[in-house]
């Protein structure tokens, strides 16, 4: 998927959180978008996805260079962020198989496999919520990264990782981001050490926008 940016900018009441951003993401590249807490960095996420409007500007889609509405932008994303919650009430193999009816996996992977990936068996009955918040963390950036989407965004996407967490993330980014458009939004420069490009939120953000 490709998305073009012009002139984009977001305003909560008052407040421009980034403005005036120009940009191209490609098709098959990486960016990693940066800046302080509360820069704007999960807004810009967002704004790209569809999921909020933009105040000004425009932003086209297009796959296979083909163009792509907005509203069916959701069908092509697969996003992990903190703030997207898990169905909790489930266990890890009914959430799998619920989950995987509307995104699903890539072609090859199939539920039982993507426990294994996980490293999850002895957990694929447990109730997601009792998890702990390191597993519900693997388990939403595998529905992400094995997810048949070419549009992949990760909002911090170590949260809540150990140093064996952190490893398993940067071996199955390194087996999945091929081909796809990704982005993703770190303050962690480990997390987005895969990313081609960087763009700096602060650099059309709130003190570019005064
Ligand atoms: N729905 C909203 N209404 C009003 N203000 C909002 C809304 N969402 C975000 N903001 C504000 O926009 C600013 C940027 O927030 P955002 O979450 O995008 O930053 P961030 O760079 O992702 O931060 P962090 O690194 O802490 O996750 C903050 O001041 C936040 O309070």
């Amino acid at each position: 998927m490709q998305i073009e940016a012009h002139g984009l900018g977001k305003r909560f009441a008052r407040d421009w959180i980034f403005r005036g951003l120009n940009h191209v993401f490609r098709p098959g590249t990486a960016t990693a978008v940066l800046g302080p807490n509360g820069s704007g960095k999960s807004t810009l996420l967002n704004t790209l996805s569809g999921q909020i409007l933009p105040t000004e500007g425009t932003l086209a889609y297009s796959l296979r260079g083909q163009p792509v509405a907005v509203e069916d932008v959701p069908r092509q994303l697969a996003y992990c962020a903190p703030y997207l919650e898990l169905i909790e009430e489930l266990t890890l193999t009914e959430l799998l198989h619920f989950h995987t009816r509307f995104k699903p996996l890539r072609p090859g992977t199939t539920p039982a496999r993507l426990i294994e990936l996980m490293y999850l068996e002895k957990s694929r009955h447990k109730m997601v919520r009792d998890f702990s918040s390191g597993m519900k963390q693997r388990l939403k950036l595998a529905l992400a990264l094995y997810a048949d989407s070419p549009l992949l965004l990760l909002d911090e996407p170590t949260t809540n990782l150990d140093r064996t967490g952190v490893t398993w993330y940067l071996e199955h980014v390194a087996a999945t981001v091929a081909g796809r458009l990704v982005i993703v939004s770190s303050n962690v420069p480990e997390e987005y050490s895969f990313c081609q490009h960087q763009l700096s939120v602060t650099d059309f953000g709130a003190q570019a926008a005064r």
